[in-house]
């Protein structure tokens, strides 16, 4: 067995990808099927690293001592002695009057190489989406510093000891800055790419969701929730004190029909997802710099899908049916994801290194939930990003009009209830306002990082159609009449959400695809070491996660035209803020990382994460 030469949180120096530069870093893991290390740099940032680029603290305050030393390094580091007058290099006096790890580091890069920083031109990419399909680009100039300008070796205390903004060379190439930026461009853009999507593995405590245990709970805990809930809200009485419904027997839930429905209905959104209708767009970039295309055609399909709906209900087709099989349509559709997470987890075990998902840790339980693969496709078919958004979310906005139609059926209405129309019209805005900005999904932790595993298939296929739609299921059998005075509150509060959420999401967005939009010259920012920057006013100063705010709010107002005689429909609202309090801490997590030190000071600029002086 090959034996590894440095030991878990030893402190040694690590080179810098690409450069001839080593850094104070912390060993955090070694693998011994790839022979890499896992190592943890100053700012935060997660590498894996070859034993060969990995030097033991005291080999460097050997050469420091004079020793003679003819490797590569040492020879660049004699030369750039020699030019003590260089306006890069602090007098001697000053050099030697260091004694923080931090100076130690930068006179330490200093011997190794005689820098010269050019500041470069980043395309916007990180989050951003760029279209490829003849619309014009646009240049994140706000990030861009003057080009040309050569400017001291600096090391900011924000970007710890390099700034990935930066591109370091020794002086003695003499290359034309013009063919160097170039090939910086692409070198940082790859390196950039590489130190957001890399894959590290992981370890035990970092997994999410409770580890293997915590993720085996969710995975048979959830289906049987869903069902006590359904079968709680049909019961006349749905209170929390009476004991829930013992649950029907598997073959009296299983129809093979209704399974045959479901499966056609998912075929009917494949096929609209097929059309070559909407425009193309690259996603972010993957580990190994390339970028998917996706076809923005999500709003086209739920014009063609409420055209099928619209013409079916005029052709006398019973969608009661949907109603009065509910159960049964939520155990084929549960079937289904089970049988799909299978087949994600086994075409997983094939794929390349690069094509995983970075949340994935290698233990099969945790990945089976979590999703090994990241971006699983048949051809260009993405299975992931048509799961999010089609079948489940499309679905939701039927099964509201199903229940819509059953109210009126079974309280023999002639129209629907006030309280009916107000849970529709929310819902169904929210579900357009996501198609419409379908976009934005490509820049979620769904698709960034996530795999595509139970959770995501669960939750897309079974949790969003059968629990998001819960209001209108339980108006149904629980009417509940809402006054003029007291709709207009709610409209009022919806309406409140929805601007605080689409605001936040848009000028986030339109901040990430281009940062210099004169529309956004007004707003606050800090710079981070990745490159971007961070919004610190408008609404991302205002908490740190304001869509979650909106979003919340607007799910407060889906229940209230429930009424207040039971808890059930309010069940939403509950699951919701956990959902997005865990997803927050998730999402905090992964920009600490990211940002290190720009995210701390905008936590510190901005201290509440949702809730404006209480969370
Ligand atoms: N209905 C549901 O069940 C449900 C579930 C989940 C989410 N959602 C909704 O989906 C939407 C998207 O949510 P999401 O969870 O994907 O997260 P998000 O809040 O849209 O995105 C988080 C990302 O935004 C960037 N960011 C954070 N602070 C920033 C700042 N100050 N300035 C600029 N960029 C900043 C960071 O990424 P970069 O810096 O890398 O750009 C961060 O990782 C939200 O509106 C949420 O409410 C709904
Ligand atoms: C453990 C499981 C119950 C967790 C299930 C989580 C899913 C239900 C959510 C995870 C990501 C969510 C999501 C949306 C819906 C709910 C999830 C699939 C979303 C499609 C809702 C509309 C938004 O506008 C959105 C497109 C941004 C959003 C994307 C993420």
């Amino acid at each position: 067995m090959p034996s590894r030469k440095f030991a878990d949180g030893e402190v040694v120096r690590g080179r810098w990808p690409g450069s001839s530069l080593y850094y104070e870093v912390e060993i955090l893991s070694h693998d011994s099927t790839s022979q890499l290390y896992t190592v943890k740099y100053k700012d935060g940032t997660e590498l894996e690293l070859k034993e060969n680029d990995i030097k033991p603290l005291t080999s460097f305050r050997q050469r420091k001592g004079g020793s003679t030393s003819s490797s590569p390094s040492r020879r660049r580091g004699s030369r750039s002695r020699s030019r003590s007058r260089s306006p890069g290099r602090p007098p001697k006096s000053a050099r030697r009057s260091a004694s923080a790890s931090h100076q130690a580091n930068i006179k330490e890069a200093r011997r190794e190489v005689e820098v010269k920083l050019t500041p470069l031109i980043l395309k916007p990419f990180g989050n951003s989406i760029s279209r490829y399909n003849g619309e014009p680009e646009h240049t994140e100039r706000n990030d861009i510093p003057h080009k040309n300008t050569q400017e001291k070796f600096n090391l900011s205390q924000e970007s710890s000891y390099i700034s990935t903004q930066y591109s370091l060379r020794p002086r003695r190439e003499e290359v034309k800055l013009k063919e160097i930026d170039s090939k910086e461009e692409k070198f940082i853009a790859k390196e950039l790419a590489v130190r957001t999507f890399e894959v590290t593995p992981i370890r035990a405590k970092d997994l999410e969701f409770g580890g293997v245990p915590g993720v085996f709970l969710i995975m048979f805990g959830l289906p049987v929730f869903l069902f006590l809930l359904l079968l709680m809200c049909k019961q006349k009485d749905p209170s929390l004190l009476n004991f829930p419904p013992p649950l029907p027997a598997l073959y009296e839930l299983w129809e093979t029909r209704v399974f045959g429905v479901y499966l056609l209905w998912f075929l009917i959104q494949v096929l609209f997802y097929l059309l070559p209708i909407g425009k193309v767009v690259e996603g972010t970039p993957l580990i190994d710099g390339r970028r998917l295309k996706y076809r923005l055609n999500g709003f086209y399909a739920f014009i063609l899908t409420s055209a099928v709906i619209g013409t079916s209900l005029f052709q006398g087709v019973e969608f009661h049916y949907v109603y009065s099989h509910f159960l049964q349509f939520a155990l084929g559709a549960t079937v289904f994801c089970v049988v799909l997470s299978v087949y994600l987890y086994m075409r997983s075990l094939k794929a390349p290194r690069n094509d995983l998902s970075p949340a994935s840790s290698g233990n099969a339980v945790y990945d089976f939930f979590i999703g090994r693969e990241l971006n699983p496709r048949i051809g260009t078919f993405d299975l992931k990003y048509f799961c999010e958004l089609r079948p489940g979310l499309i679905g939701w906005v039927v099964i509201n009009l199903v229940m819509l139609l059953a109210e009126m059926k079974i309280q023999d209405r002639a129209i629907p209830s006030l309280a009916m129309i107000l849970v529709n019209s929310f819902q169904l805005l929210y579900v357009v306002d996501a198609l419409w900005n379908e976009e934005a999904l490509l820049t979620t932790m769904d698709i960034i990082h996530d795999g595509f595993g139970f959770m995501l298939a669960f939750g897309d296929l079974v949790w969003v159609p059968f629990i998001y739609s819960f209001q209108a299921f339980y108006l149904v059998s629980h009417p509940n009449e809402v006054s003029w005075p007291m709709a207009s509150l709610i409209i009022v509060l919806k309406l409140c959400g929805y601007v605080i959420f689409r605001g936040a999401n848009s000028q986030k967005n339109a901040f990430r695809k281009n940062p210099s939009d004169p529309k956004l010259a007004h707003l606050k920012t800090i710079h981070t070491s990745m490159g971007k920057h961070l919004l610190v006013s408008g609404w991302w100063g205002f908490v740190r996660h304001p869509n979650y705010l909106g979003d919340l709010i607007m799910a407060l107002a889906w229940s209230l035209p429930c009424g207040f005689n039971h808890i059930l429909p309010y069940f939403y609202v509950i699951y919701f803020t956990m959902l997005l309090v865990h997803r927050e801490a998730r999402d905090e997590y992964h920009c600490k990382k990211k940002y290190g030190m720009a995210w701390e000071k905008y936590c510190q600029r901005v201290p509440y994460r949702i809730f404006p002086y209480i969370y």
